[in-house]
């Protein structure tokens, strides 16, 4: 459901600014047309093209419409609640603090959720059962991604109990989640503690098959400069780095690009200057930016700064007239520590799955939901 609210604002944002700007096919046709710039991290900024912009494009029948149209799902209040078992598959997939996971950095994602929580119970639901996946445990059981700090704050900000399950199928589960007291709020242990979550790549075992550098080796060549122009993509990776020796505050820094590399026995924790340079170049052409992942580990001061001059100009091209989507739950969490959540267009959510959205991909979790 919170996914649907998402949904919905994303529904907002394609068909939003009508009147005076963007139509709902400008804003997908637009990033046919992308420009994109990659950090350290998975990252990637996109300014749409001139289709997109803001000098009112007129709506055009095309395939993306029919992208967006699938989107009109069945939202829980056109559903009888009354004594009904609940279940909710929510985003609780929360940014937590490099050193203590017991810290949830950015609580966006559970105050989303509450809303949708609340109106179950609200209107009668006998109980709510809640399952979330946090973090990549890579399908094994691992305190560190457990659900308990999850639950801790679901249950102060609801004001209720919330029952934290220590397992996310089973005979224990499925026993507490029969027929437990009116009124039960129920959450499942990390869906990801089992592999079959991800639906990715799992070997002859059932475990989740990693990259291999080859694979690497051959993604990087895919984005070979030509094939990104023959789609009319520029595309910006960085040239420069700040490197450590250690991954924390206090390690021996030092500068690479690409004569030297990312030096032996360190590693690229931010963008460097020049790269900074670029990425504002490209921002500050564009109309339409979207931005997932920051540049680098912003929690830490000394590498911060590739991240935080990404997030000073897009304010300031927002306050021009661009429209600013950033999404993703670190960048999120970035947005918030630059207190710059109502600088930019919209603050959303979403994450990764947003971006394929946006490219018109079916998301097997919206196309599961009911028509409305
Ligand atoms: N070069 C890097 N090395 C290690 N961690 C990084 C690096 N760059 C960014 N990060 C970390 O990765 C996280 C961003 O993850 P990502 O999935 O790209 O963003 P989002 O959660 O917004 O989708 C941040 O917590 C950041 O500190
Ligand atoms: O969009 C998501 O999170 P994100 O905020 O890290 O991009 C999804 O929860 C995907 O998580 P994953 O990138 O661990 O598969």
């Amino acid at each position: 459901q919170p996914m649907q609210q998402e949904v919905a604002h994303a529904q907002g944002f394609l068909a939003s600014s009508t009147g005076t700007s963007t139509s709902s096919t400008g804003a997908v046709q637009g990033m046919a047309g992308a420009l994109a710039v990659a950090g350290l991290s998975v990252a990637a900024v996109r300014g749409a093209s001139a289709s997109s912009r803001q000098q009112g494009v007129k709506p055009r029948a095309a395939k993306s419409v029919v992208a967006c149209r699938s989107l009109a799902k069945l939202k829980i209040d056109g559903v009888d609640l009354k004594d009904k078992r609940v279940f909710i598959r929510v985003d609780f997939n929360v940014p937590q603090d490099k050193k203590d996971p017991n810290i949830i950095t950015n609580t966006a994602r559970i105050d989303t959720a509450l809303p949708t929580i609340k109106y179950a119970l609200d209107n009668g639901a006998k109980s709510v059962v809640l399952c979330s996946h946090l973090g990549r445990p890579n399908g094994q059981k691992d305190e560190k991604f457990s659900m308990k700090p999850v639950a801790k704050v679901v249950e102060e900000k609801l004001g209720r109990p919330v029952k934290l399950m220590n397992d996310v199928v089973g005979e224990e589960v499925e026993a507490a989640c029969a027929d437990p007291e009116p009124g039960t709020v129920i959450l499942l242990e990390n869906s990801r503690y089992y592999v079959e979550e991800e639906g990715k790549g799992k070997d002859a075992d059932g475990n989740k098959v990693k990259a291999s550098s080859d694979k690497v080796k051959e993604f990087r060549a895919s984005l070979a400069k030509k094939k990104a122009e023959e789609k009319g993509v520029e595309l910006i990776l960085p040239v420069d780095f700040v490197c450590s020796s250690k991954f924390g505050d206090d390690g021996e820094i030092q500068e690479g690009d690409m004569s030297t590399g990312v030096p032996e026995g360190f590693l690229g924790l931010d963008i460097g200057p020049k790269s900074i340079e670029m990425n504002d170049e490209a921002i500050k052409k564009s109309k339409t930016i979207v931005w997932n992942g920051p540049m680098g580990v912003f929690e830490m001061e000394a590498f911060e700064k590739g991240t935080k001059q990404m997030m000073e100009t897009i304010v300031s091209v927002t306050k021009d007239g661009a429209v600013s989507v950033i999404g993703g739950g670190d960048t999120a969490t970035a947005c918030k520590k630059y207190d710059t959540v109502d600088k930019v267009s919209h603050c959303s959510t979403g994450g990764g799955a947003s971006l394929e959205l946006l490219e018109g991909k079916l998301l097997p979790g919206v196309a599961a939901l009911d028509d409305a």
